[in-house]
């Protein structure tokens, strides 16, 4: 196998468009097989690795991620119309091993340590993009991977709730009619200061939403994606609201906190920004902790919502304790992005591993 050097990867010191202009066309990789049989939310998988929303800026990420041994590959939240990225820094490294929420600030680090501060705001190519591209990816892409579409509203000036439930739904219809296997709603965007940034902390309007996507999504898998959940009777208030409608619930988005250089000056105006990456490893841990625990108790008639993974999984023994802990799949953003033969790595040493499903 080659270097991991030697494989393109997302150049953060670029722009966005740059990066979406610039994706790499797939590799010709054997990825050991994994042991078992997996499926990610009723459809037939090989593994439980996927990328979360997010890395994917495009049809070409998708395909090229696929061919690096991921099976579930999330296409980037895409909105009703386009959207403009923030300016550069988009992906800027910080030095903290640990996050558990409530923390004031991060610094800056000249170098990546494994973490690091995300502000993109949701950009967007125009519906006339994606819906195409979409539809091309998944015509190209092996009928054994699974495309899911990431969607998110994008509240207007004096948009009433129902307004707001219409243009995630209108992105979710137009993900399925392109092809999508899987539609993802995004309920928690840190950086953008709206609701539509924060349904996850609303059960009552995200069961409103949840429900009029469903409508639309019918038998296609739908999961809810959202942030940090670190209290008990929050969660379970959310997963009651939710339970009806959602075949599974993607966490943790990210921890927030602000960012400061050497000097402690604030970064980003002095907004929160999502920290992804290893140092949210233990608060993601946590969270899907509560949420099996909760859905354990659950009655045994209810449909309950397959939990995955994402925040700080960066190894074999951690896609490990994150099954163990509950999750039916686990996806990696930031470390996939870092390094883009890890999927390689984790199924070559958990090609032998027999106790994959403790
Ligand atoms: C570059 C980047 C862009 C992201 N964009 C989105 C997004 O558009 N929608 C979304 O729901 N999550 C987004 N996320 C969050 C990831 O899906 C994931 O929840 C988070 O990165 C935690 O996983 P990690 O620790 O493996 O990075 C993004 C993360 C990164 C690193």
């Amino acid at each position: 196998m080659r270097a991991s050097q030697q494989y393109p990867r997302y150049d953060i010191r670029q722009t966005y468009q740059w990066n979406y202009d610039n994706a790499p066309a797939p590799v010709e990789l054997e990825p050991a097989d994994l042991p078992g049989s997996w499926s990610f939310c009723g459809l037939p998988v090989s593994s439980p690795l996927g990328i979360p929303a997010g890395p994917l800026l495009n049809g070409k990420w998708v395909r090229y991620y696929a061919s690096l041994g991921f099976d579930v590959l999330t296409y980037k939240t895409v909105r009703s119309s386009a959207r403009a990225c923030y300016p550069l820094p988009n992906l800027q490294p910080v030095q903290t091993t640990s996050l558990v929420g409530g923390e004031q600030r991060v610094s800056l680090s000249e170098t990546m340590q494994g973490s690091w501060a995300v502000s993109f705001g949701m950009p967007s190519a125009s519906p006339d993009v994606w819906r195409k591209d979409i539809e091309q990816t998944r015509t190209l892409l092996s009928a054994e991977k699974v495309l899911s579409v990431s969607v998110v509203g994008s509240l207007q000036p004096g948009w009433s709730l129902e307004e707001l439930a219409d243009d995630y739904a209108l992105c979710a219809k137009w993900a399925i009619e392109s092809g999508a296997d899987c539609i993802e709603t995004n309920f928690s965007c840190p950086n953008v200061c709206t609701r539509d940034g924060q349904l996850y902390q609303q059960p009552e309007a995200a069961a409103l939403v949840a429900s009029r996507v469903k409508q639309i999504t019918g038998s296609v898998p739908y999961l809810i994606k959202i942030g940090h959940v670190p209290d008990q009777s929050q969660a379970q208030e959310f997963l009651q609201a939710v339970l009806p409608f959602a075949s599974g619930i993607v966490m943790t988005n990210s921890v927030a906190t602000t960012v400061v250089d050497q000097k402690q000056n604030l970064l980003f105006g002095g907004e929160q920004r999502g920290i992804c990456g290893t140092a949210t490893k233990q608060a993601s841990l946590n969270q899907l902790k509560i949420f099996t625990d909760l859905i354990s108790k659950l009655p045994a008639e209810a449909d309950k919502p397959h939990l995955i993974s994402c925040g700080g999984i960066s190894s074999a023994s951690d896609v490990k304790q994150f099954l163990a802990a509950g999750a039916q799949a686990t996806h990696l953003a930031t470390a996939a992005m870092c390094d883009p033969l890890i999927a390689c790595q984790i199924r070559q040493a958990l090609s032998n591993s027999v106790d994959l499903f403790v």
